[in-house]
């Protein structure tokens, strides 16, 4: 895994989105998995600030809540269409969402996983990281074999993400669709970002071999095309060299 260190968040975010700038330049196809939370707001607004070409790419969802339709304003769906696909122009047709509220969570998964190999997998995904180790809404305990599935959210999970759902975690769904660790180390290119100090402890267990279902963001150990973008916060308790 190649790791780089940034002074601050804001760094982090440019050099994140030159680095999606430099793949869509150099192929305009790509297929690109789209992470939410709030440490990737500020990247879509970057992206939107630069003139790029989004009509040829696809972008896909890495997971959504459970119940949420995808109108539903507090599903990743509504989220990622706000910040990016409505004002890059992007076409629905270009845009794959899991859809919280389909009727069978088995059906719409194997949808999904579908869509995924219609389109040859995924170029390039985007990653965050949650502060119980959690990667998309893989929980601790998640097998790094699991595949697009429902999922129950942790209560950790469920107070991390409580700020879109008025502060109040019991209105977070309580079960979530997500790319399993088997998809997201299929992705041929994952960029990991990683800011804030709430993530310097979880951050340096996750990159402590060997991996562990304990920590499921420690797989991305194991993917040849991994780079972790981390500001000084969440990397303050790393050796990389920081300069
Ligand atoms: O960036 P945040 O808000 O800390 O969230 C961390 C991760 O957890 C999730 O909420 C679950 O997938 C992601 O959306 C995010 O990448």
């Amino acid at each position: 895994m190649r790791c780089l260190v940034f002074p601050s968040p804001a760094d982090v975010i440019q050099a994140v989105a030159d680095r999606i700038a430099d793949r869509l330049q150099a192929q305009p196809d790509l297929s690109l998995g789209l992470a939410t939370g709030r440490t990737m707001v500020p990247l879509y607004a970057e992206l939107l600030g630069r003139s790029l070409n989004w009509q040829h790419c696809r972008i896909f969802a890495l997971d959504e809540y459970w119940g949420l339709a995808t109108d539903h304003p507090s599903s990743f769906a509504a989220e990622l269409r706000q910040r990016f696909c409505q004002p890059a122009g992007l076409r629905p047709e270009q845009v794959q969402f899991l859809n919280g509220a389909a009727l069978d969570p088995a059906q719409e998964s194997q949808r999904y996983r579908r869509c995924l190999e219609q389109a040859g997998g995924l170029d390039l995904q985007l990653l965050g990281l949650g502060e119980n180790g959690h990667l998309a809404f893989n929980e601790p305990g998640s097998a790094r074999e699991s595949r697009v599935r429902l999922v129950q959210l942790s209560d950790r999970t469920r107070q991390q993400n409580a700020g879109a759902f008025g502060g109040d975690p019991e209105a977070v769904p309580s079960a979530a669709l997500s790319l399993g660790l088997a998809d997201i180390l299929e992705a041929r290119e994952l960029l990991w970002l990683v800011t804030g100090a709430s993530k310097t402890k979880i951050l340096a267990q996750a990159l402590q071999p060997p991996p562990t279902t304990a920590i499921p963001a420690s797989y991305l150990q194991e993917h040849p095309a991994t780079t972790l973008y981390a500001d000084h916060a969440a990397a303050a308790a790393l050796t990389v060299d920081q300069s």
